[in-house]
């Protein structure tokens, strides 16, 4: 083939040069290294990796920003505030790791156990099933107390394995869990997500784990469902849930007696009863109806479907927080190890009520005495969404077993109450925000 002439009159000898050896791709089939074409493609392959090489660290910062968000756990402070979260002070006997901890129960047992210097480490998601705020509040009330919250689902196997080889827990109190007999209704999946993928996740970790620690943890009142024999007793049929709710606690109990069986796992149900007080839930209705009577708004009562009242075994946070410690401290070690139970464990199930229980007209007067206002009551047949017409805790066992005794009668507990939500919630505090926009289902 014939090289191409290059005509160059007038062009700076430098520019001949190089349009000459551009020429010389065509006669030895590549380009000259001082050609444009080489010196070009050269410029733009340089370009070309640069680029790639911007968009690749652009990705890696991207991916650490959001590993190390999503990963807390990965670092080195982390660990150290696990393990001193879990460091026993002086009188303290157990390591605990509490689960929903942030939450109104979690919170409440985990100040006391660290009060009497057991080893505390919480493990909490903070979902938003209502306002995450008030959880935040708690966590740092914990916080103060010394107690890390480890930010992470149930379901979430490497944290669960991350955190038992961190610390050697001697005790679970498992309380995190989806709550609510209503909002079931709406979201069903978010209860078998936490009531029942979530507890698995944590017996499966328990069972593998060399020793094995006891677990104590939070089953309900609403397991009697339709059961009419009253006081309901832990002997007592369950087999009739009136909610998916209650279909997922009776659900653990079956569960944690499988791996009781199989494994060896020390486990302790309990059964609570509409259980209120302060740094409460904003969905029950002890709180959305005090949030309602005090800003004139209506509220809700349901009926039964003759007119009949409904009747809850209402249950203070004390009663229950010592009923959870006392249950802790006479909970028996596993016996199992390597998979396989080496002889019986220990199981218990025990009801955590007032043993009176009172009609919802007449918490709402006590409610008003303590307020000082009256509410606007809105009496409506109650929907179909769960809800059972009465609770009646017989607490025998655990007044036997656990020296459990219920002494915070309804006044003194809505009094405690409504003394604490008017003292947060009082205007200017900051927090009266949290609440607006929610309603409970
Ligand atoms: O012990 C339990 O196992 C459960 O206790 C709690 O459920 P409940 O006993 O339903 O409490 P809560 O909502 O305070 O309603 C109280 C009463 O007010 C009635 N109620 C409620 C709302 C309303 O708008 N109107 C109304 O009449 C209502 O019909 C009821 O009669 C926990 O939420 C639950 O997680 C679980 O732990």
């Amino acid at each position: 083939m014939a090289t191409p002439k290059v005509v160059s009159p007038g062009l700076h000898p430098q520019l001949v040069k190089l349009l000459e050896a551009d020429t010389y791709q065509y006669s030895k089939g590549r380009p000259h290294p001082l050609s444009y074409y080489y010196l070009s493609r050269t410029a733009v392959r340089s370009i070309a990796s640069l680029k790639t090489l911007c968009f690749l660290s652009f990705l890696v910062i991207i991916a650490w920003t959001f590993l190390s968000r999503r990963s807390p756990y990965s670092n080195a402070a982390w660990e150290k505030a696990v393990l001193q979260s879990s460091q026993r002070q002086e009188g303290g006997q157990m390591t605990v790791l509490v689960t929903g901890a942030a939450g109104f129960v979690g919170s409440h047992v985990s100040l006391a156990l660290k009060k009497r210097g057991d080893g505390v480490v919480g493990l909490d998601n903070f979902n938003d099933y209502y306002p995450v705020e008030l959880k935040r509040a708690r966590a740092s009330n914990l916080e103060q107390a010394g107690i890390f919250i480890v930010e992470g689902d149930l379901n979430d196997q490497n944290l669960l394995m991350k955190l038992f080889k961190l610390v050697h827990f001697t005790h679970i109190l498992h309380l995190a869990a989806q709550a609510g007999v209503r909002y079931a209704v709406k979201n069903p999946l978010a209860y078998v997500h936490s009531n029942v993928g979530g507890f698995v996740t944590l017996l499966e970790q328990c069972k593998n784990s060399q020793p094995q620690p006891a677990i104590v943890y939070a089953s309900s009142s609403s397991v009697y469902g339709l059961n009419s024999k009253v006081p309901f007793s832990e002997d007592d049929r369950t087999d009739h849930p009136a909610s998916l709710y209650a279909a997922t606690k009776k659900a653990d109990e079956v569960l944690a007696h499988t791996y009781n069986h199989i494994y060896g796992l020390s486990i302790t149900a309990l059964r609570f009863f509409t259980v209120y007080g302060p740094w409460g839930r904003p969905d029950m209705a002890y709180f959305s109806f005090t949030r309602n009577i005090v800003e004139g708004k209506p509220i809700t009562i349901f009926q039964g479907p003759h007119g009949e009242e409904l009747a809850r075994d209402f249950t203070f946070i004390d009663d229950i927080v010592k009923g959870c410690v006392a249950s802790l401290d006479t909970a028996l070690p596993s016996t199992g190890s390597g998979g396989k139970k080496h002889k019986k464990a220990q199981f218990r199930i025990y009801n955590l009520g007032n043993t009176q229980p009172v009609k919802v007209g007449d918490f709402v007067s006590i409610l008003e005495k303590h307020l000082k206002k009256k509410a606007i009551r809105n009496i409506i047949p109650m929907p179909s969404t769960g809800d059972v017409m009465f609770t009646h805790a017989n607490v025998t066992r655990a007044k036997h077993d656990l020296g459990y005794n219920p002494s915070t009668d309804l006044s003194t507990g809505l009094h405690i109450f409504v003394k604490w939500y008017k003292s947060y919630y009082k205007e200017g505090a900051g927090h009266e925000d949290m609440l607006k926009g929610y309603k409970p289902y």
